[in-house]
């Protein structure tokens, strides 16, 4: 009998013979650029068609399934790739793509029994599993095959072996997909419903930023008829983060998403009408030299609330109540618009438009009015002076009309406020990060919502730091509420302006529309340096799940003592030992500043890293330095945390979760250099986790 790696072998070399023979067909069909809208279709097809025999060239399937529906005698083995295949010649489906029903099972099956459903477009179907296997091909090579269940042996339950095997790769410059091995809980929320705002908590490297673009891959196949990808947008903290997220979606078959920030979205919206201040000045302040009074941050975090929101409405409210002077518009002598008529329209008649669109609406009524009332006059010339008087006159009264910019109207709002809400001091369209998303609803009310600006689905990732006022705004931009929010409070290093708990997101929505996820276990690093992490932050964690490993286990987070002047001898030291084992490795500073100076040290060294800092676009991979709070989001093979001293980080809140931040950015290998006196959070970090194991020693040195 054949072993199941030769079996399978045969059978990848019969599907790739097959992929390359459809290529062909679609090859010898020239691409079609008239204007026959069927023939554009049929082209468009066949476009779908080439993309996905391109993926599907290079790793055809990744999982087999061996099903028997009830009822039936059949086992029939089903094959799972990231795209769907069918062969031509016999029209059976060759390859079931990972997004159809009967996929599911193959992430929901964990063998406790061998009976298994999953939910088809005709009802519920049930049946019996005999058979789950993992299948790693790489470049068209059949390399690994796992068999996690076989009925009626022993053997059962091994799903994490073929989990670990991909979790132990290193990993390059960018975030990927994880098809072949999405966890029973990351399916579930993949599969959701459309309709819910989702919002996930979860821990460091449970796949959250992954699941939530697995969701929108689901999505787009799942209702394909009314979701289309330009009508999908992910908001990402930052452009470098996108950079780093943007080989997933194009992996797994999708184009076309929109990625941005929320300021540069928000911006755009604006029209260039302002300008967005500089938040390195504050995130300075915030992150580096942090003084006490947090005055602030109190006024930003204000400004993103549902509360600043209200008083927004309510003053718009009473800004739109005053709108149309209470006079009337008189013409010439005796012909006049009673200021009850004019009223009317604006108040009734167009209360659906924006208040500027009803302006323009009442104007251009007032205009129709005049044509017909000329036409009452007999004689040209009294006409002609008439008419010359009578647009002077309408001119004048529709500058008795307010005429603000969303500007204007905003920053006399702010001047209405105690001062210290005020606008900032400096140019005078200069606003702040938290003015935006008022400036967008203010730029609503005025103009109205472009229909091209309304989403069919938002993904919002790095949640927590985003307002409560901000979510509202982008409720308005989707239909039917269909959301991804994803982050994790323990990581809310931006909570000046951010949200220290879901229910201030949560209440945007009625809360039959929400539902809430966790995610609890980290797939990112090894068992030791999640132990290590979490005893940094457990004092903080209030509600706040603490991550559980993946059993597995990696090298000891090493601490290594290391005083101001054989600091970078020693980091030298590490680099040359562990810099040729890895692909990306990073040095975590505490400051922007710290930054630089390593980068011109190392580079006077001959090193070659990459300095990372904000407003950076791009992540090139390989050896990177970076302050801490512009690490979140990311991850690296290896970390080195520098300068963990009680100055650098002291305990308070915001440096534990910096400095959990920075170590849970670590897949394989974590490295702390500590001076004396060494960072309190350590000191109690590391009593524990030695006791545990997990750590090899204050005062191992670099050999
Ligand atoms: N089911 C899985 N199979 C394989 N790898 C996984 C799985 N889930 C997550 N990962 C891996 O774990 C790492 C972390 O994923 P991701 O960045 O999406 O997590 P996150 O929750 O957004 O993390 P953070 O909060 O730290 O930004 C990635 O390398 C991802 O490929």
């Amino acid at each position: 009998m054949d072993t199941p790696f030769n079996e399978e072998k045969k059978k990848l070399a019969d599907v790739l013979k097959k992929v390359e023979q459809q290529q062909k067909t679609l090859d010898g069909i020239p691409r079609y650029y008239g204007k026959d809208p069927v023939e554009q279709a049929l082209d468009a097809q066949r476009q779908k068609q080439r993309q996905n025999l391109d993926i599907a060239k290079k790793e055809p399937y990744f999982g087999r399934l061996d099903f028997q529906e009830q009822q039936t005698s059949r086992v029939v083995p089903i094959y799972i790739g990231k795209v769907g295949l069918q062969d031509e010649d016999t029209g059976d489906l060759l390859v079931v793509d990972w997004r159809a029903p009967v996929s599911s099972m193959f992430y929901s099956f964990s063998g406790q029994s061998d009976r298994a459903y999953y939910d088809s477009p005709d009802g519920r179907i049930e049946g019996t599993v005999h058979l789950k296997r993992n299948i790693a091909i790489r470049n068209q090579q059949l390399e690994r095959v796992v068999d996690s269940y076989v009925r009626g042996s022993e053997n059962v339950n091994v799903t994490d072996e073929f989990l670990l095997y991909r979790l132990e790769e290193n990993k390059d410059h960018r975030l990927r997909d994880i098809v072949s091995t999405i966890q029973y809980e990351q399916d579930q929320i993949i599969r959701a419903e459309r309709n819910w705002a989702i919002i996930i908590q979860g821990v460091p490297g449970s796949g959250k930023t992954t699941v939530a673009l697995h969701r929108l891959a689901y999505l787009l196949y799942r209702y394909q008829e009314k979701i289309r990808p330009e009508k999908m947008i992910i908001f990402a903290p930052n452009q470098m983060f996108i950079d780093y997220i943007s080989d997933v979606l194009p992996e797994l078959g999708v184009g076309d998403v929109k990625q941005t920030t929320f300021a540069d979205w928000a911006l755009e919206q604006l029209e260039e009408q302002v300008e967005l201040r500089s938040q390195d000045e504050r995130l300075e302040w915030w992150f580096e030299q942090r003084t006490e009074g947090t005055k602030g941050s109190e006024v930003a975090r204000f400004k993103g609330s549902i509360r600043f929101m209200q008083l927004v409405e309510k003053r718009l409210d009473e800004y739109e109540a005053s709108f149309v002077p209470d006079r009337p518009f008189v013409a010439w002598e005796n012909k006049h618009l009673p200021a009850e008529e004019i009223q009317k329209w604006f108040y009734e008649e167009y209360r659906h438009e924006p208040l500027m669109k009803r302006k323009e609406r009442v104007m251009a009524r007032i205009k129709r009015w005049l044509e017909t009332e000329y036409k009452e006059i007999r004689h040209l010339d009294p006409r002609r002076e008439i008419k010359k008087k009578a647009s002077a006159q309408l001119r004048s009264f529709m500058k008795t009309w307010p005429n603000h910019t969303p500007l204007k109207w905003y920053q006399q709002l702010l001047r209405s406020l105690p001062a210290e809400y005020g606008m900032v001091a400096g140019k005078k369209k200069e606003i702040e990060w938290e003015d935006l998303a008022p400036l967008v609803a203010i730029k609503h009310r005025f103009f109205g919502l472009d229909a091209k600006e309304v989403y069919d689905h938002i993904v919002l990732d790095e949640a927590q730091d985003v307002s409560p006022y901000q979510l509202a705004i982008l409720k308005k931009h989707c239909r039917g509420n269909s959301f991804t929010i994803l982050g994790d409070l323990l990581q809310n290093i931006y909570s000046f302006r951010g949200i220290t708990e879901w229910r201030e997101l949560a209440e945007v929505f009625d809360q039959d529309q929400v539902r809430k996820f966790e995610l609890n276990t980290s797939y990112r690093s090894t068992m030791e340096i999640i132990r290590f992490a979490n005893q940094i932050v457990s004092k903080y964690a209030g509600d706040v799940a603490l991550a559980k490993p993946v059993y597995r286990s990696g090298e000891p987070v090493r601490v290594i003592h290391a005083g101001r002047e054989e600091r970078m001898e020693k980091l030298l030291q590490l680099l040359r030992q562990t810099f040729a084992k890895v692909q990306s490795l990073a040095i975590i500073m505490r400051t922007e500043e710290e930054s630089r100076k390593i980068y011109e040290q190392l580079l006077a060294n001959g090193w070659q890293p990459n300095l990372i800092l904000s407003g950076q676009t791009e992540y090139r991979g390989g050896l990177s330095i970076l302050p801490v709070y512009l690490s979140k989001g990311m991850e690296f093979d290896a970390v080195v945390m520098m300068d963990l001293d009680d100055q650098h980080y002291p305990d308070d809140e915001l440096n534990a979760k910096l400095l959990f931040v920075g170590c849970t950015r670590a897949l394989h290998q974590l490295y702390l250099l500590c001076n004396d006196p060494c960072s309190p959070l350590i000191g109690r970090s590391l009593a524990d986790a030695v006791q545990e194991g997990a750590v090899e020693g204050l005062l191992s040195s670099v050999d």
